[in-house]
């Protein structure tokens, strides 16, 4: 089943546009990278999708299992995490849980079961122990690291991480390439990521979109599917 799907799409914030002939397909279940030089609007294809950004021309469609409201739900964790102003908790586990209790956003939905999904995501990322520390006191990667269980605990979907691997050092990314790969092969959650990092995830992916230069300026979509990720459609 498709979750997300981009058609023709071509965007520009000023009057140039910096994405082309944007043809990208995701299905259900799938791990998928977009990867690219920096400034080759990875961030912004990433926005385009969630419909943060309004396309010039062509569709983006978002489909999928466990529908609210006609969309999916969607956990979105953001390059720079703008989440510890005032206005959100200053506690870690309130932080985590607050993202099940926030309504009318489409990025989540309501389930009885709060407190244990809060729990089992804060232990997934290794932050359990730290759930009683203010958020003022962590460090950036844990900080992260909290942005990324409150996405979890959601119970997406559909995952969008932009550059969450960042700062972290080899163990903790491969800590979290294995709770990415539990959550895609598991609970068929589809996890897309802009990565600079390709090489160390390649094999654990399904796919990839490179951004590549067009030849008169702007980027273009490349999809490679030649991945030596196993890929589980969910039903
Ligand atoms: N809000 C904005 N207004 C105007 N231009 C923008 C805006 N956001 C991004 N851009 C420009 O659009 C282009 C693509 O930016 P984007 O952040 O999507 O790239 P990226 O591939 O994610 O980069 P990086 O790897 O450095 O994070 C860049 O040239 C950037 O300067």
């Amino acid at each position: 089943m498709m979750i997300v799907s981009m058609q023709d799409v071509q965007f520009g914030y000023s009057d140039v546009p910096c994405l082309q002939d944007v043809n990208v397909d995701i299905m259900s279940g799938e791990f998928v990278a977009i990867t690219g030089p920096n400034g080759a609007a990875k961030t912004t294809l990433l926005k385009l999708m969630l419909r943060l950004l309004q396309p010039w021309k062509g569709s983006v469609q978002l489909t999928g299992k466990g529908m609210q409201r006609g969309r999916p739900v969607i956990g979105y964790v953001p390059q720079q995490i703008a989440a510890f102003n005032s206005g959100f908790p200053s506690k870690v586990l309130e932080f985590v849980r607050s993202g099940r209790h926030s309504s009318g956003s489409w990025f989540r939905r309501m389930n009885r079961d709060d407190e244990q999904r809060t729990e089992t995501a804060l232990r997934q990322v290794g932050m359990w122990e730290l759930r009683h520390r203010r958020i003022g006191e962590l460090s950036g990667g844990q900080k992260q690291r909290i942005c990324l269980a409150r996405a979890i605990a959601q119970e997406p979907d559909l995952l969008v991480l932009d550059e969450p691997t960042t700062g972290m050092d080899m163990e903790s990314r491969s800590s979290f390439y294995r709770l990415m790969t539990h959550l895609v092969r598991s609970s068929g959650m589809t996890v897309v990521m802009v990565t600079h990092s390709l090489e160390e995830v390649r094999p654990l992916l399904d796919r990839i979109i490179q951004l590549e230069r067009k030849e008169h300026g702007g980027w273009k979509c490349c999809t490679t599917t030649s991945c030596s990720g196993h890929f589980v459609p969910v039903e």
